[in-house]
């Protein structure tokens, strides 16, 4: 699959969602959603994540790419509040969440994908969904004069849980227990579970991971729809076609730190980034399959 047929016409020539960006580490965005400064996490005597400075522009597509062990999803935990930082701070829509966590991140507005549990694969598709529904009025305030507004909202999660797994065609699997899926299909309950809280970001890791290419069009559809609609997605991949293809701007990470950002074109001629990444990525490539799982 080339880029160009990635791309489609989603990153159109029209459109410069970057504008006024410099192509360098740290580099200053024009209206950030996510600002984070020194965020560090060691393991051991390891560093898996020292990043200086990083801003992600609203309403964009932006990749996290980098070799293995670059520390992409220890960032994402981190930012995400499912991992304590051993030092930093970061704002989400002008606000400084470091410290909280993972389902308090979400109620801010900045939800990630996680791969289904086993756990989960034993539970229908749409109570997968339903697991995703904010803020369960009915827990959290037990008591049976409770239980009117506690049905009202169970039909509002149910509504909205089957409209999006309508737009997401999965609708026909929703009584499916969720194990049933193809890699493919579990990709698009997760991304469909995400929105459930109606996040202003998303953030995926490796949503192409284990995906046949039919499925794959379909995933990249949903996420340039996402940005489409004014939502700010940021993206673990390792798939070079996918990453050139649908990115507005690609962050490049290696041994925890930002090498390296810019537009792909400034990404694919960098010649820090093929040295450290790129260079290696074809070689790794051909050992990656894409079949569904
Ligand atoms: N819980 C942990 N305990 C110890 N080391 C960890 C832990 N989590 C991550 N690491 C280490 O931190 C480094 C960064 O890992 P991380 O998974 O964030 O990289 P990545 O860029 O997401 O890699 P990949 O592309 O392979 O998924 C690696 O060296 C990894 O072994």
């Amino acid at each position: 699959m080339s880029s160009d047929e990635v791309n489609g016409s989603a990153v159109g020539a029209a459109v410069d969602r970057m504008a006024g960006a410099v192509p360098e580490p740290g580099s200053a965005k024009r209206d950030p959603i996510l600002v984070a400064d020194g965020v560090k996490r060691s393991f051991g005597g390891l560093t898996a994540v020292d990043v200086e400075h990083l801003e992600v522009q609203r309403g964009t597509i932006t990749a996290l790419i980098g070799p293995n062990g670059a520390g992409k999803s220890t960032l994402f935990n981190l930012l995400t509040g499912f991992d304590r930082v051993d030092g930093g701070e970061w704002s989400f829509e002008g606000r400084g969440i470091n410290g909280r966590r993972g389902h308090q991140v979400a109620r801010a507005g900045m939800v990630r994908t996680f791969q289904l549990t086993k756990a989960l694969t034993r539970m229908t598709v749409l109570d997968n969904m339903l697991l995703g529904a904010p803020g369960q009025t009915g827990e959290r305030m037990a008591g049976a004069f409770l239980r009117p507004v506690w049905g009202r909202q169970e039909k509002v999660n149910t509504e909205k849980a089957l409209e999006l797994l309508e737009r997401f065609k999965l609708i026909d699997k929703r009584r499916d227990m969720a194990g049933a899926l193809s890699g493919g299909q579990r990709k698009l309950l997760e991304m469909a579970r995400a929105l459930m809280t109606d996040p202003s970001m998303i953030m995926l890791d490796e949503p192409m991971a284990g995906v046949n290419p039919a499925l794959v069009q379909s995933l990249l559809h949903h996420i340039t729809s996402l940005r489409d609609e004014g939502k700010t997605v940021l993206f673990v991949e390792h798939d070079m076609d996918v990453i050139m293809g649908i990115s507005d701007w690609i962050v490049v990470l290696a041994q925890g730190q930002v090498i390296a950002e810019g537009r792909p074109s400034d990404i694919r001629s960098n010649q820090q980034v093929i040295d450290a990444y790129l260079g290696a990525q074809d070689v790794e490539g051909e050992d990656q399959g894409s079949g569904d799982e």
